[in-house]
């Protein structure tokens, strides 16, 4: 017989934390265990009208040798917060089982045997401090331990060290207090700056099997003897079963996954759902509601709009069930409007070439191509100043697998009348396909959108395109940050006017160039069946007009209705009598003043809405309440300030020209332009993001690159000083808890053991800015099931770098603290794409404006008469902890919106 040790079967009790998987993935990697998690609430175990677990709990916990009761946000003084994990202290002798808790459940553990649950004076959320123990029960034998905390309750078991702050001797510090007599104190945190006074850290009950730690053993900056506590417990938990429970766990049944963590971030493995989904909040039957009054909505439209009839009557075309049948008609839909055969599994390969052309740059050929008037999707590395704290020149071993952020740019190109959409919607979960001329050819109402996207991206597979570049072609666009509530099961505020904007806009980009930085060579590519004569046209198109060009654009912008503006505003500024002659003499020259004045004349009519001190403070301190309450560890607090301009006529490529000067004054590693749709329903996005949401290399590799952690840059701060100033434990405490939640999200689609962090906290210099910049990487290939860019996608929005964490409670605070300024949108989303070949990267919408052309505001001028304007949003924000000042925050947000509205105007009066 074998008596190596059986595999542990642990039940984890997920309570909303962001920090689950990884927890998991601690026992998973590290022991022979086998982990299985279900929610707190979850509906099967937990009855929510009585906040009662239900007697399926009591059979399931049979099943188990062990649970650990996790953290989350909210107290374990509400039933709710905790749910099922408040069951576990009274269980009846023949169903006891070892319990470990952690952080909350460690909490709720102590509520159950007599303590308080207290506030602390300062909220302990990233800080990392020395943990005092006696090498005893989940601390025996080890040595000194640096322990990661995230906890703004603490638990007072009224121990002489927590009323009177001192002991008559030092080993009474290890006694159970009179209050709490069964609990003994394994681990202290003294807290030399004594804000919190001693702090328990760890506990076991003296006769139960029950014990817990307060800070997070599976945090990345908990040093390995604080991780140490979970093979002690496993030896506990051995040992109590063998003694206690011999023959009692019963074999677990099919439902059991070998590897909970892989089922994703926010599905229960027990819940047999689609890995990507979470179940909505709103019920089917409502969502249907809401299209059967469209319907009815459409029949008593008057007959005169034939248009919105027709569009309706065509979005009318809904498959209900969607599923496969819809799915699959989606996709033959699409190969239908591009002409070309349908040929089931058969890829499509890449037709491309390349040419070397030193100094075209992208601003370039883009005007060249007259992207400035057209529908096109501009994803530019900008020459940034990122200069990394460190000298290691890591960069250069991400050569190979493509994630550096300064090498491609990615030009996608739509085909006019040609180029299909995806749009969805997440207040009606209906996704659309959208025809060169932006009508719908199809709809239908989904449930899982990014099966759907999945799907299509698997339909156009192609192969044998340059191996080199990480863009093919594919799905070019964005994504809204409430398209990523949607995936955490967070109902986004709606907000009628706003909503009905896609949530998620997704351009299939057939034609694509492609320019790699790193040898200044040119590719130009399609996965149009059969398109040679695209690819010798773009060919000439890129060689011919090149000794012309640096004078791009001026011709087209000088034949278009600006004409007599522009002379008129050279006459007048620059006394150039012929324009015509001026723009051949000065070339170059002639091409930037013209830009300077075209935007000149709208800016200058620029009208801003800012944001008030006042009411930014206010926001401050309402998250800053929510944390002090244990509902949140950090929130990411926005807001949006409007830019109105006077809608300038499409040839002008005024949204070109402010990217062109975005780009310029704020060049970023991720800058981008994007403008989609037509017939003045068009979306204008700029961006000039410092921030990688995420990236998959064709042959699997994950990265991201949270940043938190700002420093203005202005006269007086050195990077020296920015440095330092990121060198604090506040700075370095927000990074970490995002870190932290990466590391959850990314486990939740690889599995344990797959993560790694490659980069923590370094400091990178951008344009006005220093960040404190992460990276976190990890391998698609390694998950136990075959997972792709989508997949974990979908299973990391919104990004944690604009939520806070936990992700979901954060969220929802969030939600309410911010409803004056309605959605984010576009903003907080990530703007990106999805590789026909397999990869996909996506920037972090920020440090960015965008605008619909049919958002008007109509303004009276002094002289009386009206004006119709374009409404720009710009939003910005910054990580609230509890270490946070309202004024910082307020600085902080004003800093990064700058980078953005000084493109617009000069100044914004904030009052
Ligand atoms: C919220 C913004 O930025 C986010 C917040 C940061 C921070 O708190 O330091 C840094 C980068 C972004 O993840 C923004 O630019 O608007
Ligand atoms: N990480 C946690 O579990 C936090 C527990 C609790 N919400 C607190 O803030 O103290």
């Amino acid at each position: 017989m074998d008596d190596k040790p059986r595999r542990l079967r642990l039940l984890f009790l997920d309570a909303y934390d962001s920090f689950a998987n990884n927890i998991i993935a601690l026992f998973e990697h590290t022991f022979a265990t086998t982990v299985t998690r279900i929610y707190i609430d979850d509906p099967q175990f937990w009855d929510s009208a009585t906040l009662c677990a239900r007697k399926d709990f009591y059979s399931l916990l049979n099943l188990f040798d062990a649970v650990i009761a996790g953290p989350g946000p909210g107290t374990p003084l509400d039933a709710q917060d905790v749910g099922l994990i408040g069951e576990l202290w009274s269980l009846s002798p023949e169903s006891q089982l070892p319990v470990l808790g952690i952080c909350l459940g460690f909490q709720s553990l102590a509520l159950a045997f007599g303590a308080k649950i207290e506030i602390l004076n300062e909220p302990r959320h990233g800080i990392i401090t020395e943990v005092i123990h006696r090498g005893t029960h989940l601390f025996w034998d080890l040595d000194k331990i640096w322990a990661t905390q995230y906890h703004s309750l603490h638990v007072n078991i009224q121990h002489c060290i927590q009323v009177q702050e001192k002991v008559y001797h030092a080993r009474d510090i290890w006694s159970p207090s009179q209050a709490c007599p069964s609990l003994e104190p394994l681990a202290w945190d003294y807290d030399h700056d004594r804000h919190n006074g001693a702090v328990l850290m760890g506990v076991v009950h003296k006769s139960l099997p029950l014990c817990g730690v307060q800070y997070h053993p599976e945090s990345i900056c908990t040093d390995s003897e604080g991780a140490k506590i979970v093979g002690n417990w496993l030896e506990h938990v051995r040992t109590w079963n063998a003694k206690n429970r011999v023959g009692e766990t019963k074999p677990i049944h099919a439902r059991e996954t070998s590897q909970a963590a892989e089922n994703g971030a926010h599905t229960s493995p027990l819940r047999q759902q689609s890995s990507l989904r979470v179940t909505k909040k709103s019920p089917p039957h409502r969502r249907r509601a809401s299209w059967d009054a469209v319907k009815v909505l459409a029949e008593q439209l008057p007959m005169a709009n034939g248009g919105y009839i027709k569009r309706l009557s065509q979005t009318l075309n809904i498959v209900d069930n969607p599923t496969a049948s819809g799915r699959s008609k989606l996709l033959s839909l699409i190969s239908a409007h591009l002409n070309t055969s349908d040929e089931p599994n058969q890829p499509r390969v890449v037709q491309w070439d390349s040419l070397r052309q030193s100094g075209l740059r992208v601003g370039s050929i883009c005007e060249l191509l007259g992207i400035p008037v057209t529908e096109a999707v501009v994803l530019e590395s900008g020459d940034h100043c990122e200069k990394s704290s460190d000298n290691d020149n890591d960069d250069e071993s991400d050569y190979d697998d493509g994630p550096r952020t300064d090498r491609f740019s990615i030009i996608g190109l739509f085909i006019p009348e040609r180029t299909l959409r995806i749009h969805y919607y997440v207040y009606n979960q209906v996704l659309e396909l959208r025809s060169g001329t932006d009508t719908v050819i199809f709809s239908m109402q989904t449930a899982d959108v990014w099966s759907d996207l999945k799907a299509i991206v698997e339909h156009f597979r192609a192969i044998n395109g340059p191996t080199e570049l990480p863009f093919w072609g594919g799905l070019m666009g964005f994504v809204s940050y409430e398209a990523g509530l949607e995936t955490i099961g967070v109902v986004p505020s709606t907000k009628q006017e706003t909503s009905s904007r896609a949530d998620i806009c997704f351009a299939l980009i057939m034609r694509s160039i492609v320019v790699d930085h790193s040898n200044e060579m040119i590719y130009y590519q399609t996965i149009e069946r059969n398109d040679w004569d695209w690819l010798h046209l773009a060919r000439t198109r890129l060689q011919e007009p090149y000794k012309d060009f640096t004078r791009p654009n001026v011709p087209g912008l000088v034949e278009t209705a600006w004409r007599p503006v522009i002379s008129q505003t050279l006459k007048d500024e620059m006394r150039v009598p012929d324009i015509d002659s001026w723009i051949g003499k000065n070339t170059h020259n002639a091409r930037n003043t013209i830009f300077l004045h075209v935007k000149r004349h709208f800016l200058r009519q620029a009208l801003a809405t800012g944001i008030r001190n006042s009411t930014y403070s206010r926001k401050v301190q309402e998250c800053q309440e929510a944390i002090r309450a244990g509902n949140s560890y950090e929130l990411c607090l926005t807001d949006q300030s409007t830019m109105r301009l006077p809608i300038s006529p499409p040839e002008v490529g005024l949204s070109w020209v402010l990217y062109r000067d975005l780009v310029g004054k704020n060049p970023a590693p991720f800058n981008a332009y994007l403008r989609i749709g037509q017939d003045g329903h068009d979306v204008h996005i700029i961006s000039s993001s410092p921030e990688r949401f995420l990236s998959v290399s064709r042959n699997g590799k994950c990265q991201y690159r949270p940043i938190k952690g700002t420093v203005k840059k202005q006269r007086g701060v050195t990077r020296e000083d920015a440095e330092f100033i990121l060198s604090s434990s506040k700075e370095r405490a927000e990074n970490l808890m995002i870190v932290d939640l990466i590391r959850h999200d990314l486990h939740g689609v690889v599995g344990a053991g797959n993560v790694e962090v490659t980069k923590l906290m370094r400091v990178e210099e951008f344009e006005t800015v220093y960040q404190l910049v992460s990276v976190i990487e990890g391998d698609l290939k390694s998950a136990k099931e075959p997972k792709t860019a989508v997949d974990l996608l979908a299973a990391s929005l919104p990004p944690g770098s604009m939520t806070g964490a936990p992700k979901k409670r954060s969220c929802q605070i969030l939600q309410d603290i911010e409803k004056e300024t309605g959605r984010r949108g576009i903003y907080s989303g990530v703007i990106g794409y999805l590789d026909v070949g397999g990869g996909a990267d996506f920037s972090v919408a920020i440090r960015s404006a965008y605008k619909y052309d049919d958002e008007l505001t109509t303004l009276r001028k002094p002289d009386g008469s009206l004006r119709a304007y374009d409404t720009w949003r710009i939003g910005a924000g910054g990580a609230v902890t509890s270490q946070s000042t309202a004024e910082g925050e307020y600085e902080e947000m004003l800093a990064k919106r700058d980078t953005v509205a000084r493109v617009f105007t000069q100044c914004i009066i904030d009052m």
